[in-house]
């Protein structure tokens, strides 16, 4: 069992999510008190019941009923009165405990998008996921369910408590005895089954991120034909949550059983203590009525504490769960402390800088780097000492080999990354002194991996700019030459397009992403071209569609196609880190370096 769970500030922090339904809770306690109440004021009207009138009755020759009539439907209403009030506060409590459930989602979601790429470097997707799904989904259980029962209980105990010791002292002792071994057991058993609930949550973890990963992989899975292979790697995993959750829930049923036994060894005993007391005259307040009393009272104040030691084990469980989703909660967000913002003018200046005095100044596109270093886990240098300046309009195009740093020197443009040396500057501005939100605004961004949501394919189209209007959609389909094979589609621009994009061929959906980097319009671009061969008319189209989006604005490509390295203003050479050659093609060429190995080898740069 973790010891770092800190279950008290936990339970604070998560009760401090009642505050909203405070009426409400109140309300609930007031029921749970009646509903506590009713029990003890049954057992006392069954005293009455008893002695006043059954036991009078008895050899009775002429007997009337009457009395007992009214005495039973008094006692019916009190039963009546117990039920209606279990009932609303039952109904209230799923109500409180499902609004604090999606507040707790809204919460943790609003949060995630907060973060910093780099957390998610760190955290597999799947147990991200984890949070919303076992976290959130046991703490529901134990609001919905164990929290009110342990309410009731708490309550019940002491209202009992104090009727029994009110009736007869030692046989209160010797029920608290009987609750006292009860409460041993389950520290006992309970702490065993709290261990296995802790594997088995972690092995479901496990499991939901293999059904996750698979699932993204199932191309790659067809194609090697490990279909059995990995059916026989989840079957391991499915049997190792097999194992963990039969364990867990073997030891939380046991506990159940063998508290009720207990609960019942400790009836026996005040029957047959109480009745030998009572025969003995050792007490002579005990009557008939009040062992009968004693024992529906001993039998309400053990049987909740039987009831709620299994789910002791799914109490804590979900105490964890909640830790785990208020650490997510409480990851540093994303810093920001920019005061530059971006503004939108009229068509001819489309763009200006706000700049924190509240003066305006022209958006140009000019981008420098100067003497940036980087590394993304503070050991490895990924870029280093790097110099660089993009007039507005000049394309600048990336070449390397694989892992030489080109998308880390976009990822550090748009901030998704913070610099450890050196300074980023647009348009003579820190990058660090504009807001984060504004200098994404002003980046316009085409992605290898185009990610496409579900929804029409206006709707992904839009998603660069919201308000766009209809013709404005459109447009942006012809200038990235995505019209021809939208207008194609069964429903055209209303064809909905599923979570991944599938239903379009690698071509047509980077037609898609450059239509939504166009709409929106953005004075700098970063471009990086896919790798991945496409048929060569697609290939044509979606290059004559990037060529049209880079008109006009100050472009980052990382390169992989020829044609657009030659038609760049500058081409960088990167190797490690660092910038090797610079220059357009024929200089580079003259300068026989590796930019002319790469140019007279490949075509394609990796
Ligand atoms: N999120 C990350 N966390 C840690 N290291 C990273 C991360 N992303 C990239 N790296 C490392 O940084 C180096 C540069 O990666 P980068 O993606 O910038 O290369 P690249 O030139 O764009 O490569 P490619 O052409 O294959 O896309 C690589 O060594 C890579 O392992």
């Amino acid at each position: 069992m973790p010891n770092d769970i800190s279950y008290g500030k936990t339970t604070l922090r998560l009760l401090a999510y009642f505050k909203p339904f405070k009426f409400k809770v109140l309300l609930v306690l007031l029921l749970v008190l009646v509903s506590s109440a009713v029990s003890v004021v049954s057992a006392a009207f069954l005293r009455l019941l008893i002695d006043d009138f059954i036991v009078p009755l008895i050899g009775n020759q002429n007997p009337v009923f009457h009395a007992l009539l009214q005495a039973l439907v008094i006692l019916a209403v009190i039963y009546l009165a117990g039920t209606i009030s279990t009932f609303i506060s039952k109904r209230l409590m799923i109500t409180i405990s499902q609004r604090i459930m999606k507040h707790i989602r809204d919460e943790l979601f609003r949060r995630m998008q907060k973060l910093p790429l780099r957390y998610f470097d760190r955290k597999a997707h799947g147990d991200v996921m984890s949070h919303y799904t076992n976290d959130v989904d046991t703490l529901n259980m134990m609001l919905t369910d164990s929290l009110p029962q342990i309410l009731s209980t708490v309550v019940t105990l002491i209202v009992v408590l104090g009727t029994m010791l009110y009736i007869d002292i030692p046989l209160t002792i010797i029920v608290l005895l009987g609750a006292g071994a009860m409460l041993w057991t389950t520290k006992k058993i309970g702490t065993q089954a709290t261990d296995h609930f802790f594997q088995q949550q972690e092995s479901i973890g496990v499991v939901d991120g293999y059904i996750e990963e698979m699932m993204h992989g199932q191309k790659v899975v067809q194609v090697f034909g490990r279909e059995e292979h990995v059916t026989q790697q989840f079957a391991r995993l499915n049997d190792d949550l097999f194992h963990r959750s039969a364990t867990a829930n073997k030891y939380a049923n046991l506990l159940m059983p063998l508290n009720e036994n207990l609960a019942t060894l400790t009836y026996v005993a005040v029957a047959i203590i109480g009745g030998a007391m009572a025969i003995s005259g050792w007490d002579q307040s005990l009557t008939l009525g009040s062992i009968a009393a004693f024992l529906s009272l001993s039998r309400s104040f053990t049987m909740p504490i039987a009831e709620i030691s299994s789910q002791v084990s799914m109490f804590v469980v979900a105490l964890a769960g909640a830790k785990r989703i208020f650490t997510l909660m409480d990851e540093q967000p994303e810093e920001d402390h920019g005061l530059v913002t971006l503004q939108k003018n009229d068509a001819d200046h489309p763009w200006s800088w706000k700049l924190e005095d509240g003066s305006l100044v022209p958006l140009q596109g000019k981008i420098e780097f100067k003497q940036v270093s980087f590394s993304y886990d503070g050991k490895k240098q990924v870029l280093i000492d790097m110099t660089l300046t993009a007039q507005p309009g000049q394309k600048l195009a990336f070449v390397g080999a694989t892992g030489a740093g080109k998308t880390t020197v976009t990822n550090l443009l748009n901030r998704f990354y913070e610099i450890s040396d050196g300074e980023i500057l647009y348009d003579g501005i820190s990058i660090q002194r504009i807001r984060k939100a504004d200098l994404r605004r002003s980046l316009g961004i085409v992605l290898q991996d185009t990610h496409l949501f579900t929804g029409t394919v206006a709707d992904n189209i839009r998603y660069g700019h919201l308000e766009a209007s209809d013709e404005q959609v459109m447009q942006a389909a012809r200038m990235s030459h995505a019209a021809n094979f939208i207008e194609r589609l069964p429903d055209g621009y209303d064809t909905r397009l599923d979570g991944s994009g599938n239903g379009l061929s690698q071509g047509q959906s980077q037609l898609l992403a450059i239509a939504r980097a166009a709409i929106a319009n953005p004075p700098v671009m970063i471009l990086d071209e896919a790798t991945s061969s496409i048929d060569t008319r697609t290939e044509a189209l979606v290059q004559s569609g990037m060529d049209n989006l880079m008109q006009g604005r100050t472009v980052f490509v990382i390169a992989h196609r020829l044609s657009t390295v030659r038609n760049s203003d500058a081409i960088l050479v990167m190797e490690q880190g660092r910038i090797t050659e610079r220059g357009d093609h024929d200089e580079l060429i003259q300068l026989k370096g590796n930019y002319y190995q790469l140019y007279t080898g490949v075509f394609e740069w990796q």
